[in-house]
């Protein structure tokens, strides 16, 4: 259970990301510095904000204004790249689509996943088979949006490594059959503003996104400025802000992080709330391991936490095709 923390920590990385390729890099001091951050707020929070990433201002203030550009336009141009079952949970789904414990989500998404070719993982692959579904307007949103997911895949590989040193073990603990070959996730969201008229035919509610989890590694949260909306459950029971910090991500841990620590780390409850009468747009990375990846606690932490496992392995792949059939109403 996540402690009882009231603040959610910044953590400069930009020590890690000079010697993230070094051999010896757990004994730069920099680097320590920012390990122990790190250790900290996986352990209190489960959630920190990163600055000092290296992925220019303009590129991420930009991936959301193209956002912006594409909710505004009419429904039945968006609607033209339609998600479903038969497109692998590719493309754009409308508010209320999304469902979380039960209740519609008020939010309008494109979700994209890293490709899968045909067969590529035989048949626990076949749900999430076919390429991305891109908008052709506004032009040059899928050059932007893929430029920004090499970046993000990068940044992301750069952080699990001081993660891994975090708990001890070797740096590369997250690579290779685990998470060289990473099963990304991008969701571009918007959430319409609290009193918005354009969708009165919708349930309305004002949950932006329900209680949740997310279901990998770890996850960049690049969200407008203006608003806070996100929050984050304590060990209490308290929902604390994660008000936007201009020039930094939100960083979260997913499911698999928390088994593969044994707990040591805890994939945290959050939410998105709607109240605020402006649009809101979040474009949400998710690092994700390998989609064939066999996930268990690793000995490092096994040993750490008591020396018993605490969690059956799960494969991530049918963690997430699991998720992804319960998500949408038919
Ligand atoms: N790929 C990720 N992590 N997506 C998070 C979406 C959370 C809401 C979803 N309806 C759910 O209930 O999980
Ligand atoms: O909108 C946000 O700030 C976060 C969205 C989120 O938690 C998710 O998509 O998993
Ligand atoms: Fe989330």
């Amino acid at each position: 259970m996540a402690a009882e923390f009231k603040f959610i920590r910044v953590i400069d990385i930009s020590a890690l990301l000079e010697k993230w390729d070094d051999p010896n890099m757990d004994q730069d001091q920099g680097v320590a510095q920012v390990v122990r951050q790190l250790d900290q707020a996986c352990r209190e929070a489960g959630f920190f904000y990163v600055k000092g990433h290296g992925i220019p201002d303009s590129l991420v203030k930009e991936i959301r204004s193209i956002s912006h550009k594409f909710f505004d336009l009419p429904y039945e141009e968006k609607v033209k790249i339609k998600l479903s079952a038969a497109t692998g949970y590719r493309g754009y789904q409308h508010v209320g689509e999304n469902i979380t414990k039960g209740i519609p989500d008020m939010h309008e998404a494109i979700d994209c996943y890293r490709e899968v070719k045909h067969g590529m993982y035989g048949t626990l692959g076949e749900a999430m088979e076919g390429p991305n579904l891109w908008p052709h307007d506004p032009p040059n949103f899928k050059k932007l949006m893929e430029e920004y997911i090499e970046l993000c895949t990068d940044l992301s590989r750069k952080i699990m490594r001081g993660i891994a040193l975090a708990l001890g073990g070797s740096m590369d603990a997250f690579e290779g059959n685990k998470a060289g070959d990473p099963f990304w996730v991008l969701r571009i969201i918007g959430y319409p503003g609290a009193s918005s008229a354009h969708h009165q035919e919708m349930p309305k509610n004002d949950v932006g996104c329900g209680a949740h989890t997310d279901y990998g590694l770890l996850t960049l949260v690049n969200q407008d400025d203006d608003i806070t909306a996100l929050q984050v459950r304590n060990s209490n029971g308290e929902w604390i802000s994660a008000a936007p910090v201009p020039g930094t991500f939100v960083c979260n841990i997913g499911d698999m992080l928390k088994i593969l620590t044994n707990g040591l780390y805890e994939s945290t409850l959050h939410r998105v709330i709607v109240n605020f009468p402006k649009y809101r747009v979040c474009v949400a990375y998710f690092y994700e391991p390998n989609f064939d990846a066999a996930i268990e606690p690793l000995d490092v932490c096994v040993k750490r936490t008591g020396g018993t496992r605490k969690f059956e392995g799960a494969v991530y792949g049918k963690h997430l095709v699991s998720k992804v059939q319960t998500n949408f109403v038919e």
